[in-house]
């Protein structure tokens, strides 16, 4: 097999794509008592192989473009249209006085987290464009009705990959964004053990490909963007403050969003780029995400389907700080606002720029059974519950928020208990699967849920 045939097994925007293995090497290996021409013949295949896959992958990353290494090919090169350009500039106008608006890009703009940020910024005035490769990570249908939304309510979502380099400089040309929202990001903390490749093509390469642009742009925006309540690990100090450590990361994913505070902290220092981390408590909500575990509970309750509910140590309940989607939305928005500018200009730091990490949690964690009891209630049906011993696949056994950081900076305060936020949840859920539970099944109207 050439090895661009290999490379076609990798999606550029990678989502929940089965890696096929080529099994060029085993069709070799099994003809090897075979003569010795063929072993020659076979050898030389091998070298050609190997030596063309290097190729590939140096001049892949010599030309410039960072791809995701592992998990990739460069993007196709990508060409602005006229038609494009007028949807970014029009997306990108501010409706309130320029002084106090905000330009911004949202990048996963189709993302639950991205659309109701997008949308809250769009509805106070901003100019918001987003930004969303759409891999099938989960149902793409879903993020393309949230893109519907969002389109409805005057925001253009470009169609795109962070780790395309010749499409953000164009977007970054027209835009002239004074803040980013990065939200793009490989989510989900089980998932990591299938396919690591997508978390680091997302959440490292496509970060670091985000961060070379900010620094380059002119002026340079300030940046907000998601790390995750699982850089704690396996901390076991409550609640989870800032200051704790956060060296025992126990996933991939939480690596990578570790990772990616760091390197947040090197482009600060370097470039003087003003970045902003937060840290996301399990966040839940209306268009929310169907890999999580109170939308796949849901769903499967409604299907009449057992569910599985893990244990930690001595049968002891697992816990989380689930946080309700507006108090998320609140927090970013007062990230946003408190941002201080980035003080780099022609890619030089002219002076020390704000790095800040913030914890957005809700201050209450409820243990997963309660989650579920919850659900039954207004659902008003009963679960099927398997108990199983947590599997070792990244999980951690609870997490609770210390948010006095954010709430001295930005005044962040949660209101929505678990029970009123699961309540929406559900509503929202009804609507738009409809009772029937058949997932295609769109009964519109979603736009009074938001
Ligand atoms: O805060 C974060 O940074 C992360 O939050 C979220 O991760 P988690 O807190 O693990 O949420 P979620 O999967 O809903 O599992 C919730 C609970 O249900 C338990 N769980 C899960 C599945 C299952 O089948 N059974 C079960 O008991 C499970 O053991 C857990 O105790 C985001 O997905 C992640 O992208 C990241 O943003």
């Amino acid at each position: 097999m050439p090895p661009s045939t290999m490379h076609d097994n990798y999606p550029s925007t990678p989502g929940k794509v089965k890696v096929e293995r080529s099994n060029y090497f085993g069709r070799v290996a099994s003809r090897w008592h075979t003569t010795a021409s063929t072993r020659l013949l076979a050898c030389t295949a091998v070298l050609l192989t190997l030596t063309l896959f290097v190729f590939y992958r140096m001049s892949g990353t010599s030309g410039g473009a960072i791809d995701g290494g592992i998990v990739g090919r460069s993007v196709a090169a990508f060409k602005p249209t006229h038609q494009w350009e007028l949807k970014v500039r029009q997306s990108c106008l501010p409706k309130r006085s320029e002084e106090e608006a905000m330009v911004v890009l949202v990048t996963g703009a189709a993302g639950f987290v991205g659309t109701h940020v997008s949308l809250a910024l769009k509805k106070r005035g901003d100019g918001v464009v987003g930004l969303d490769n759409f891999n099938d990570y989960y149902e793409t249908s879903l993020k393309r009705a949230r893109q519907d939304l969002l389109e409805k309510h005057g925001v253009f979502v470009v169609e795109g990959d962070i780790n395309d380099e010749t499409l953000l400089k164009a977007l970054f040309e027209l835009g002239q964004f004074t803040h980013v929202m990065h939200l793009a990001a490989q989510a989900g903390v089980r998932y990591a053990m299938q396919n690591p490749g997508s978390y680091v093509h997302s959440n490292i390469a496509g970060l670091v490909n985000l961060f070379e642009i900010c620094k380059a742009a002119n002026p340079q925006p300030a940046i907000v963007w998601a790390s995750s309540s699982s850089v704690y690990g396996l901390n076991n100090k409550v609640p989870f403050s800032e200051s704790d450590r956060t060296d025992q990361p126990a996933s991939l994913y939480a690596a990578t969003k570790k990772a990616g505070e760091e390197i947040a902290h090197t482009y600060n220092h370097i470039y003087g780029l003003s970045i902003t981390g937060l840290r996301f408590f399990t966040v839940y909500g209306p268009w929310g995400r169907p890999d999580m575990a109170y939308f796949s509970f849901t769903r499967d309750i409604l299907r009449g389907k057992a569910i599985n509910i893990y244990t930690g140590n001595g049968g002891k309940d697992l816990a989380r700080d689930f946080t309700y989607i507006d108090d998320i939305v609140k927090g970013c928005v007062g990230a946003l606002d408190t941002a201080e500018k980035s003080t780099g200009s022609g890619g030089k730091k002219t002076g020390p720029a704000q790095l800040r990490v913030f914890n957005l949690g809700n201050t209450s964690p409820v243990t997963v059974p309660t989650l579920v009891d919850i659900l039954e209630k207004y659902l008003k049906q009963k679960a099927k519950r398997n108990i199983i011993k947590m599997p070792r696949n990244g999980d951690v056994p609870f997490t609770h928020a210390n948010i006095s950081y954010a709430q001295s900076q930005f005044n962040y305060h949660p209101t929505t208990n678990l029970d009123t936020g699961l309540k929406k949840f559900v509503k929202w859920y009804l609507s738009y699967y409809g009772v029937g539970t058949d997932h295609k099944l769109w009964l519109g109207d979603h736009e009074q849920i938001v």
